[in-house]
């Protein structure tokens, strides 16, 4: 059995640097001809991030960010990719791809996969205020319609079915603990039968993955969990994790998030009904990816990861 400690405030998370793959001036001199983009300046590693190595790159003509894939591979990136191109051209708040001057975004650097994006301005909110929840609603609002016109697909890895393919494999889990994720899954399985709009969601939404300047949103980032789902799963993760101090959630901070998200497009009477449910969805999710990746750190003794608290999330699921 794996006892976990108990966090119940999220900056206490096990946080250590971030960059797994480096790379030199005279790469980086060399992948910068690809582009029109100006000569490099400087370069420096960022810190922030669990999944890539991600890197700040100034150059004459702009400032940009750098991010050598870990992970994902050449096949599974054209998805993030298109969409990203997609949600631009519609005037969504992103980081713009760059392609460089033969119109590719999708490179290769130090071995990896990689992808030069426009730099965001600001940085993110630390408490999130009742208007930058508002301007998040309105946001995914916004990103939910533009979607719709695109066909691309791909499906969720950490939906409510892989949810449900841990109920056999809970060992990682103290009793008490067992008992609740189970009783929870029950009440999911409610969600089977409603009808609720599906399409490309974000669905990692935190406050860390949107960053705003003088308090007005200048985009998202870490699109890296985008996939098709329930649309509503999107605007739950943001509930939960925007609208709420510690463990008390300030309904005026919900509220003006659905209500400006609803001035993009409507909810349905089902996914009013669905709120708290898709909810714990959420909650679910992230209690369960935490756990498994705390999990992995312990048995792999990694020390360059960035790993949230599972426990936050347990304590989310008893007050909901
Ligand atoms: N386009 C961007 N503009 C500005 N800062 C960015 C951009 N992309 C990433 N960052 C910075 O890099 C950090 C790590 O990025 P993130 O996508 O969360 O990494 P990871 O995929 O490894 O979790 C962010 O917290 C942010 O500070
Ligand atoms: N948002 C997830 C962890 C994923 O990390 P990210 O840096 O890629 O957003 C969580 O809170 O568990």
């Amino acid at each position: 059995m794996l006892l976990l400690p108990f966090f119940d405030d999220s900056d206490e998370n096990l946080n250590l640097m971030s960059v797994f793959t480096p790379i030199t001036e005279a790469q980086l001199h060399e992948f910068l001809f690809r582009y029109s983009l100006g000569q490099l300046i400087s370069f420096s590693g960022i810190e922030a991030g669990t999944d890539n190595s991600n890197f700040f790159v100034t150059t004459t003509q702009g400032e940009y960010v750098l991010t050598l894939f870990e992970n994902l591979t050449d096949r599974e990136l054209p998805f993030f990719l298109n969409l990203g191109d997609h949600l631009k051209a519609r005037n969504c708040k992103i980081a713009q791809p760059m392609h460089d001057k033969a119109g590719d975004a999708l490179q290769v650097l130090a071995d990896k996969p990689a992808v030069l994006f426009e730099k965001l301005a600001g940085r993110h909110v630390v408490v999130p205020s009742q208007d930058h929840c508002s301007q998040m609603g309105r946001a995914m609002g916004e990103f939910h319609t533009a979607v719709q016109e695109l066909s691309i697909e791909r499906r969720n890895p950490f939906g409510l079915n892989w949810l449900m393919a841990h109920r056999q494999y809970q060992h990682w889990m103290e009793t008490e603990d067992h008992e609740l994720f189970n009783k929870t899954l029950d009440q999911l399985e409610q969600l089977n039968d409603m009808d609720l709009p599906t399409g490309i969601i974000h669905a990692d939404l935190f406050h860390d993955n949107a960053l705003f300047k003088d308090d007005h949103l200048s985009g998202v980032i870490d699109w890296y969990f985008a996939c098709n789902d329930y649309l509503l799963l999107d605007l739950a993760i943001m509930i939960n994790d925007w609208c709420r101090h510690g463990l008390t959630f300030d309904q005026n901070r919900i509220d003006a998030m659905i209500h400006s998200y609803q001035s993009k497009r409507r909810l349905t009477a089902d996914e009013r009904r669905a709120m708290v449910l898709m909810r714990k969805l959420a909650v679910c999710r992230f209690w369960l990816s935490r756990t498994l990746a705390w999990n992995d750190l312990k048995d792999r003794q990694l020390e360059q990861v960035t790993v949230k608290s599972p426990n936050e999330m347990k304590a989310l699921l008893k007050i909901l």
